[in-house]
C-alpha cells in the first residue's frame, strides 16, 4: 500500500500540505491563499502605474506577427523552464509548447497533479476583461515594464487559481465518502456544491477589497508618535476592481480547476 508520503507525492500535495510549509489541512491551504492575495494586489498596483500602452499587445508593433507581450512571456517561461520552474505543479506556463526542458539541478519538487489548465481562460480574463478596468488609457512608450508588469499579474493570477488542484485533493482527503460518489458519477454539479464554502468566498471579495485600500495607499510619517498615517491621495488601483476579480473570475476558475481536478482524482 502507497504510504501517506508517496500518495502525498503523487497529488502533487507535499507532506507539509502548504504545499511547501504547515500541516496538511483546508486551514493551511487557505493560508496560502490568503498569502498571494498580497501578491496579487501588489502586481495589479504595479501595472496600474502605468497606461494602458496598446503597442504592447499589438501584433503587428514587432513585425513578426508576435506581439511585445507574447514575447517577453514567452522568453521568459523558456529561461524559467531551463531553471525548472514548471517541475513545480504549482507553475504552469502559458506557453507550454516547445520550452526548453530543465537543467538537471537537484530540487525536491512533488510530482505532478493531474494536469488541469485553464491558462487560456486566464490569459484572456486578463487581457480583455481586467487590464481595461485597471489602467487609464494612454501611452508613456515603457513598453518593456508595462510588458514585465504583465507577466507578474499573470503569474500570480496563475498561481493562485491552480492553486484550487491543492485546496481540492485535501477536501478529498478531509471526505473521501462525501465526494467519491460524485466523482464516480462524474456529477461535475454535485462537485460543485460540495466544495463551495459561500461564507468564505464573502470573507475573501472583502478581505481583498480592503487590502486593495491599505496597500494602494502611500504612507507617510509624521511626528505623531508611532501612528500610521496614510495620505488622502488616489488609491492605486481600484478595490472595488479587485473585489470584482475575485468574484467574477479568479474564484469560478479556482472552482472550476477543482471540479476538474476531482473528477480525474479517482483514475
Ligand atoms: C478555495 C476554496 O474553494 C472555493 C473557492 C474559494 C476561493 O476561490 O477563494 C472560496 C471558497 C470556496 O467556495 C476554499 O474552500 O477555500
Amino acid at each position: 500500500m502507497a504510504s501517506t508520503k508517496d500518495s502525498n507525492r503523487a497529488s502533487g500535495l507535499s507532506e507539509t500540505g502548504d504545499p511547501s510549509k504547515g500541516m496538511i489541512s483546508l486551514a493551511s491551504v487557505r493560508d496560502s491563499l490568503i498569502r498571494q492575495e498580497d501578491t496579487i494586489v501588489f502586481s495589479l498596483i504595479e501595472r496600474a502605474r502605468f497606461p494602458y500602452n496598446a503597442p504592447v499587445y499589438d501584433h503587428s508593433f514587432l513585425g513578426s506577427g508576435q506581439s511585445l507581450v507574447e514575447l517577453f512571456v514567452r522568453e521568459s517561461e523558456a529561461l524559467h523552464a531551463k531553471a525548472g520552474r514548471y517541475q513545480n505543479p504549482e507553475e504552469v506556463p502559458f506557453f507550454p509548447d516547445d520550452l526548453p526542458l530543465p537543467l538537471p539541478l537537484p530540487c525536491d519538487n512533488p510530482q505532478a497533479t493531474a494536469p488541469v489548465s485553464v491558462i487560456e481562460a486566464i490569459w484572456n480574463m486578463y487581457f480583455n476583461d481586467l487590464l481595461p478596468l485597471i489602467t487609464v488609457k494612454g501611452d508613456d512608450g515603457n513598453y518593456a515594464l508595462t510588458a514585465a508588469a504583465d507577466l507578474a499579474c499573470l503569474q500570480a493570477l496563475s498561481r493562485r487559481i491552480h492553486y484550487g488542484k491543492f485546496v481540492a485533493e485535501v477536501k478529498f482527503r478531509d471526505a473521501p465518502q462525501d465526494y467519491s460518489p460524485a466523482i464516480r458519477n462524474k456529477d461535475g454539479d454535485a462537485l460543485m456544491k460540495l466544495l463551495t464554502f459561500k461564507s468564505v468566498e464573502e470573507m475573501v471579495k472583502r478581505r481583498v477589497e480592503k487590502k486593495a485600500m491599505v496597500f494602494g495607499q502611500d504612507v507617510t510619517l509624521q511626528d505623531k508618535g508611532d501612528k500610521v498615517e496614510f495620505t488622502d491621495g488616489e488609491i492605486k488601483v481600484d478595490p472595488s476592481v479587485v473585489s470584482h476579480l475575485y468574484d467574477e473570475w479568479v474564484m469560478p476558475m479556482t472552482k472550476h480547476v477543482q471540479v476538474e481536478y476531482l473528477l480525474r482524482r479517482l483514475d
